[in-house]
């Protein structure tokens, strides 16, 4: 039976649980680095990823993320975590921060804008349809989200979304090169699959709809040797800002 491990350091965790309990798997919140030789699969929920970069960072998992990627075991990225699996991250904050990598991909931290402009609206989405049935559209909620900008060869793209005019109005007064950039996009990719990883600017498990997380739960383990060779890093440059002591995360069970 699948174990499916989701990261809790932050944000949307409890509601992945929520969503593989309601679907008949059992879910396992991660918090230390032993704890993902237990699991098949993993999701990375949204939340901030600047925020959780820095606590994965404080509490020493990134080696041990990297690893499970490079295992070739199904990783799931929403939101911020589709910004953690990215192998490039455009927009972050100052200092940048820590990506796990693996999907070969850059994104645009907030392409959306702020908080603000957080929406939803039906995607089209007929590779989801194709593969778990039911209907065409999906319900994206997106908040203040990224979205994919490019995607190397090997990334199938699975949905994407029209720039709504309000990010589009959000950004005119702002004058430099990546929002010009921004204003001239008619459409962004929003959810993408590649071996292994998959990954949604999105929050599919705030809706009831579950077919990503049963499209995620039948992804197989990638054996190729692609992912065996080593995961991109990026933005090591993070200044440890938490201290150096890890202090120890509970683990509830
Ligand atoms: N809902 C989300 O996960 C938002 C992610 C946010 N854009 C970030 O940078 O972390």
């Amino acid at each position: 039976m699948t174990t499916v491990g989701v990261l809790a350091l932050q944000g949307s965790f409890n509601e992945h649980m929520a969503a593989l309990r309601r679907i008949g798997v059992k879910g396992v919140e991660i918090r230390k680095a032993e704890q993902l030789q237990a699991v098949d699969a993993l999701i990375i929920p949204g939340g901030e990823s600047t925020t959780m970069a820095k606590l994965a960072h404080y509490h020493n998992l990134f080696p041990a993320l990297r690893e499970f990627v490079s295992t070739g075991k199904p990783v799931w990225g929403t939101c911020a975590g589709l910004i953690f699996l990215a192998n490039k991250a455009i927009g972050q904050k100052s200092g940048g921060q820590e990506l796990i990598g693996g999907l070969d991909c850059i994104v645009n931290r907030n392409f959306f804008g702020s908080q603000l402009q957080s929406f939803e609206t039906e995607l089209s989405v007929p590779k989801l349809a194709e593969e778990e049935g039911g209907p065409n559209g999906f319900r994206g909620v997106f908040i203040r989200a990224p979205a994919i900008l490019e995607v190397g060869p090997d990334v199938e793209i699975l949905a994407d979304c029209p720039v709504p005019l309000e990010t589009k109005k959000s950004i005119m007064s702002v004058d430099n090169g990546q929002e010009e950039e921004i204003v001239s996009r008619e459409r962004v990719i929003v959810a993408v699959r590649q071996g292994n990883l998959l990954g949604t600017a999105f929050h599919p498990e705030l809706t009831t709809d579950l077919r990503w997380h049963s499209l995620f739960l039948k992804m197989k383990k990638d054996s190729s040797d692609r992912c065996l060779q080593r995961v991109p890093t990026s933005g090591t440059d993070l200044e440890d800002s938490l201290g150096k002591t890890p202090f120890d995360l509970p683990i509830y069970e």
